[in-house]
Order: C-alpha cells, then sequence, then structure tokens
C-alpha cells in the first residue's frame, strides 16, 4: 500500500529576524487524515513556522504545497481558502457574543446568519462534540467548549486541515481525553490535524507522525509509538534529559504568607468571586491550588497581588525576622517590595514589557532595588550585566540582552520572567503557571530552581493548569471550586485523574 499523498508540504523554509534564523531550510510533509505533531524546544521555531504555514508570515525562502497545488499565503484569509484553520493557544472568542454569533462572525457570506447557517453549524457542533446551546453567551462555557467553539469557527470556514497550538495547555485529563477523542472521530471523516504540544506523552497518545525541530531545522520525522517519551525529548534537546529528582521534604513550621478568611466580591455586586479564603504557606513549602481555570485562581492571585481590593478578609507576610507585615492595603509594588517575586499568568499583559530590550525587563518590578537600582537611579549596566546572567543561568536563547523582550519564543520569555522573579531573593514566590509553553528541558530547569529556592527557604504559592507539575513540585495541594478551597490532595499520592476528578467532580454542567 502507498501512503496518502500529502496535503501540505512545506519545502525548504527559511525565515530570518534580526539576528536569528527562526527556520532554516525546514521541511514538513503532512499525509491526509494524519495527526501530525511538530514538537522542539522553546524558540526552535515551531510557531514560526505555524504562522508561515497560516499565512501570518512570509518565508524568506521555501515553498508550500497543499493537496499537490503551490500556493502563495500572503495572509490567513488565503490560507482559510487553502483550506487551512489555526485554533490558537489563547482563545480570540467574544465573551459577550452567543456561540452561534461567534462563529458566524466575519462569515456570514458563507451560509447567511439565518437557518442555513444554524444548520451547516449544528452539524459542526456535533462533529465536535460541542453540546451548548448556541444561543448561549460564550462567557458561560467553560475552557474545554470554547475550545470547542474555536474548533467550530475553523471548520464553518471551510477548514480539512487544522492546525492545533498547544490545545492540551488549559485542559484537564478528563478533557484531553475527550479532545482526542473527538479529533479520532474528525480524522475518520478526513480531516488532517497539525499538533503543536509540549507534552510528549500526549503526542505519542495522538499522533500518528511527529516531525521534530531543532535550533530551526528539521531533525526528523518519527512514528511516536515506535519511541519513548524520554528518546523523543532527546531528540528535541539533541542530548540526554537529567533524571528527576527524588522527593525531598523540605517544609518548616515558620509561616511566610498568611490569608486569612478573604472575600472578594465582582465588581459592584455581593456575588462572591472569592470566599473565605484560609491559607498558610511556610518557609520551604510549595502550596499547590489546582482547579479548572475560571474557578477563582487568577482571582486569589490577584487579590494577594493588590491587583485586585479585597472586600474583606486579610493577607500578612512574615519575613526572616519574624515581623508580620499586613499587605491588606497595600498596592502590588509595596506588597512586591516586602519579598514577594511574582510569575504572572499572562506574561505578556502582566510580566513583560515587549517593545523594550531585555535588560529594561529586567528592571521592571525592581525599578527600586539592587542590583539595578541605587533606590533612585537606575543602573543600566548593572541591569545588562544581571541580565547576561540571567540568560546564561536560565538558558534564555535569545542573540543578546537588547533585543526586545517580544522577539524571543514564547518559552523564551517566560524563561526570562522565571529568572527575574527569583533573583530578587524574594521570600515568597507566587507562580502562576510557571512552565506554561515551555518544552520538557526547560520545564526541568524551572523546576530545579524553585526546588533549590525552596531549599533555602522559599515559600512558594503555585497555581498550575499542569497537574503533573502540581504533583511534582508541591508539598500541599489544594482544590479550588467557584471561589472556594473545597478539598485537599496528598501530592505523594493522588493521581492526575484522582485530583482532575476533584477539580471538575462537584461541579454540574450549569455550575461550569
Ligand atoms: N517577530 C520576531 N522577531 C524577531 N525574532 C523572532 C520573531 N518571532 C520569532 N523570533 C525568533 O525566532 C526563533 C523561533 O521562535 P518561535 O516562536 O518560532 O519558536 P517556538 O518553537 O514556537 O518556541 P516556543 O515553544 O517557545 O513557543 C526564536 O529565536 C525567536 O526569538
Amino acid at each position: 500500500m502507498t501512503d496518502p499523498e500529502p496535503v501540505v508540504e512545506l519545502s525548504g523554509i527559511t525565515k530570518r529576524f534580526p539576528g536569528v534564523v527562526a527556520n532554516s531550510d525546514v521541511h514538513l510533509s503532512v499525509r491526509a487524515g494524519e495527526v501530525h505533531a511538530v514538537c522542539g524546544e522553546n524558540g526552535a521555531g515551531k510557531s514560526t513556522l505555524m504562522k508561515i504555514l497560516y499565512g501570518m508570515q512570509q518565508p524568506d525562502e521555501g515553498t508550500i504545497t497543499i493537496n499537490g497545488e503551490p500556493v502563495k499565503l500572503r495572509n490567513p484569509q488565503d490560507a482559510i481558502k487553502a483550506g487551512i484553520g489555526m485554533v490558537h493557544q489563547h482563545f480570540m472568542l467574544a465573551d459577550n457574543l452567543t456561540v452561534k454569533e461567534n462563529v458566524l462572525l466575519g462569515a456570514e457570506g458563507l451560509h447567511g446568519i439565518g437557518k442555513k447557517a444554524r444548520s451547516v453549524l449544528e452539524g459542526f457542533a456535533a462533529q465536535t462534540g460541542l453540546h451548548a446551546d448556541l444561543d448561549l453567551l460564550v462567557e458561560r462555557l467553560g475552557v474545554a467548549d470554547r475550545q470547542r467553539v474555536e474548533i467550530v469557527k475553523v471548520l464553518y470556514r471551510g477548514a480539512r486541515i487544522v492546525i492545533l497550538d498547544e490545545p492540551t495547555a488549559v485542559l484537564v485529563p478528563q478533557e484531553v481525553d475527550a479532545l482526542f477523542e473527538t479529533v479520532r472521530g474528525m480524522q475518520r471523516q478526513g480531516f488532517t490535524f497539525i499538533f503543536i504540544s509540549h507534552k510528549l506523552d500526549e503526542v505519542r497518545a495522538i499522533a500518528d507522525s511527529v516531525t521534530v525541530i531543532r535550533r530551526g531545522t528539521t531533525v526528523g520525522t518519527v512514528d511516536p509509538k515506535t519511541v519513548s517519551s524520554r528518546e523523543l525529548a532527546e531528540m528535541m534537546v539533541g542530548s540526554a534529559l537529567p533524571s528527576p529528582e527524588t522527593r525531598e521534604s523540605t517544609v518548616t513550621d515558620r509561616d511566610i504568607l498568611r490569608v486569612a478568611d478573604l472575600r472578594l466580591d465582582a465588581e459592584g455586586t455581593h456575588r462572591a468571586l472569592l470566599k473565605d479564603i484560609t491559607l498558610t504557606v511556610h518557609a520551604g513549602e510549595v502550596l499547590g491550588i489546582a482547579g479548572v481555570e475560571g474557578n477563582g485562581q487568577t482571582e486569589l492571585v490577584e487579590a494577594i497581588m493588590g491587583m485586585r481590593k479585597a472586600t474583606s478578609g486579610s493577607v500578612e507576610l512574615v519575613d526572616a525576622e519574624g515581623t508580620v507585615h499586613d499587605l491588606t492595603k497595600l498596592g502590588t509594588l509595596a506588597r512586591r517590595e516586602t519579598g514577594i517575586g511574582y510569575i504572572a499568568e499572562d506574561r505578556t499583559r502582566h510580566g513583560l514589557l515587549l517593545n523594550q530590550p531585555l535588560w529594561s525587563n529586567r528592571i521592571l518590578g525592581y525599578q527600586t532595588r539592587e542590583p539595578v537600582s541605587s533606590g533612585r537611579l537606575i543602573n543600566r549596566a548593572a541591569a545588562r550585566e544581571d541580565t547576561k546572567r540571567i540568560v546564561e543561568q536560565y538558558d534564555v536563547r535569545t542573540p543578546s540582552v537588547d533585543v526586545p523582550s517580544g522577539a524571543l519564543s514564547g518559552g523564551n520569555q517566560q524563561k526570562l520572567i522565571v529568572g527575574r522573579e527569583l533573583s530578587g531573593n524574594p521570600l515568597l514566590l507566587i507562580a502562576s503557571h510557571p512552565t506554561r509553553g515551555v518544552d520538557v528541558g526547560a520545564q526541568a530547569l524551572i523546576w530545579e530552581q524553585i526546588r533549590t529556592a525552596r531549599r533555602e527557604g522559599l515559600a512558594v504559592l503555585l497555581v498550575s493548569a499542569d497537574l503533573d507539575e502540581l504533583i511534582g513540585l508541591s508539598d500541599t495541594i489544594r482544590v479550588m471550586l467557584r471561589g472556594e478551597l473545597v478539598s485537599e490532595a496528598d501530592p505523594a499520592t493522588v493521581t492526575p485523574t484522582e485530583l482532575g476528578s476533584a477539580m471538575t467532580g462537584a461541579a454540574t454542567e450549569e455550575d461550569v
């Protein structure tokens, strides 16, 4: 039997940015009806390649062939015409519109907005397992359903080849299984998927082929069923990975963060986004917060950081001398200055200034502190030096510390932030999804840095959607549901599936 014809053939793709070759002679050949994973370290060039395939960027060299025809994709409209759809990692839906409105917006020309449109839409909804009412506002949907709306949106526009950019990063294991079921079902109907992921177990579970990219160029394409996750990781990195360390407890009885009876009402209402939150994080402890996205974790972090004003309750930080600092009424910068490092959930909104060089980003949040400032004056030379140190220590792949942080790949931006936030010698680190979007090698590195700091007495409040990370890093896990801490899990014994059930188990469709 001969292999089916490739539906997508990228050949000799090269893309240069100032100081960086993002793609160098990359080849990718995707057969009809397969799930083709693209893997590689942070900065390897995956996003660039996908942007080229989706018409968002033009290659300097190379050719693109779709269904045997050479094509020029000048913009996403061209890609959509060629039958390519992209589901981005960050959803692009309007919360205040219904499912139907979101799908039809901008595509009214296809089937109108009446009965015909609805019936086509219903067909795609059934195909993707989207059971939500099409007239429901998107804000009422959970993450997994929103993702399905995104998929429906691209199918409605005629996509037969769907790019999924890290689709499982925000899903619990049960939702990942459901997504994979959908993908398999659609595959049987002839759809082709290109799947970007750092989760190699998932790649092995769903993909028919995997193309590995390293430092901008193709290493090769393999059958993921015939290699282990470790071998795949080593193909990506080009060398052997360090072994994961064994569990050891460094928890002390010294309180660092104390949150008592915290309540946060939605603005102008008495509807509680957070209720009865009481928790303590000790020196040397990682307290993990598990929860399906949208259950109050973001609000909890923002209330502790002073980005949202709590309705009632208190937040205190106890320093090394035992002095208690009441943070409840302080602003964010003042809270940080008492000794909090903060890895924000949304690095491009709260963590970085994208048009500023890396060294200026090193100063962000530390404008009054050594070594980058004398308290009143910024010390540029010291900031550049310290940024170089971070780049080295955290393996940030960049041509220099003078490029804007926006030119770094997502994972490298994340490494820069983690490096900066651990550099201020904080008492407490608030880490929201600290390794989101980073590759396995960088993840191991970040975990190691956090563990080292914990051994030296750092207290960590960890919020993560990556259950392996929560289980692997936490000393204690608490589960958040509808704004409350509802249960505890022992990371030494709990499985990701059990934790997933605790996170969703008690929730009914309506609650979500
Ligand atoms: N607009 C740009 N300007 C300058 N350099 C860029 C730009 N976009 C990407 N790069 C560089 O190209 C290289 C490849 O980046 P790309 O985002 O494709 O990597 P990636 O494999 O998707 O990484 P990640 O897993 O971290 O998302 C990186 O070195 C990055 O800094």
